[in-house]
């Protein structure tokens, strides 16, 4: 469970994150819907703890992410914006360094990477060396390794990123997954037709302000539109930056 409180994060003149409240329930796929730049990368960074809020708090599992950040840093997977692999390990052994640096070990986490590598499709690179993976391989390998520990809550910034469409289903079906094993699910992305096909709740963040929070059915009443779509760019007041 996440609960954001006005968080505000400002570099010099530019306000990235303006005042930012929202909460992500146990068991939902929150969708954190912007366009670029709008405030959604800060937003989880202060989130999974790389970046001190300049005010407001927030809590993940109650711990708070500033005065309790090792807790708050255990209960979370994170897959960063872009994020890097060790290219000269396979993928098996970037997953399992993360396990290791998470107390798993033996037995336990070999099986634990052999489920992983079955549920996000890896079974045919999961030994080889990262170096020349495609981008769709990156992206796996940096899921598997966020999940290596399985952690209550789920921070994704732009999942899909450079996945194709198969990957991106195979991500879907894991997402889906992750909700209902329990998991608190929280993604960032500025493509509208993934976060309405998946989320339970949608937070639209542009300019570094919540412009409209809610199921889709409420997203859909308060905007007086019947396609999600549109009801999005009716709530941010402009399609530009959205896909
Ligand atoms: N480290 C930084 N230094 C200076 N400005 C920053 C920094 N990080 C973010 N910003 C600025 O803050 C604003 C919000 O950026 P952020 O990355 O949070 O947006 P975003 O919604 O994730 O966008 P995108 O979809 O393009 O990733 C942008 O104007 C960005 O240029």
């Amino acid at each position: 469970m996440i609960q954001a409180n006005n968080l505000k994060k400002y570099f010099g003149a530019v306000k990235a994150v303006d005042g930012v409240s929202f909460s992500a329930e146990n068991g939902k796929i929150t969708g954190l819907l912007g366009p670029n730049g709008a405030g959604k990368s800060t937003t989880l960074r202060m989130l999974y703890t790389a970046f001190k809020p300049d005010s407001g708090s927030a809590t993940i599992d109650q711990f708070d992410i500033t005065r309790e950040a090792e807790s708050v840093r255990a209960s979370i997977g994170v897959l960063t914006h872009g994020a890097g692999i060790y290219e000269r390990l396979s993928a098996r052994e970037n997953v399992r360094y993360f396990g290791e640096l998470h107390g798993l070990t033996g037995a336990a986490l070999n099986k634990r990477i052999d489920q992983l590598a079955e549920l996000l499709e890896m079974q045919d690179f999961i030994d080889r060396r990262a170096k020349g993976f495609s981008q769709g391989q990156k992206t796996k390998v940096a899921l598997a390794r966020a999940l290596v520990h399985g952690p209550r809550n789920v921070l994704l910034d732009e999942p899909t990123n450079g996945l194709d469409v198969m990957a991106t289903r195979g991500l879907r079906k894991v997402i889906q997954r992750l909700k209902d094993e329990g998991h608190c699910v929280l993604f960032s992305s500025h493509v509208m037709q993934e976060v309405a096909a998946l989320c339970d709740q949608i937070v639209i963040i542009s300019g570094g302000l919540v412009a409209a929070n809610g199921t889709p059915d409420e997203l859909r009443a308060s905007t007086g539109k019947d396609n999600l779509e549109d009801a999005f760019v009716s709530a941010i007041g402009s399609e530009e930056g959205l896909v």
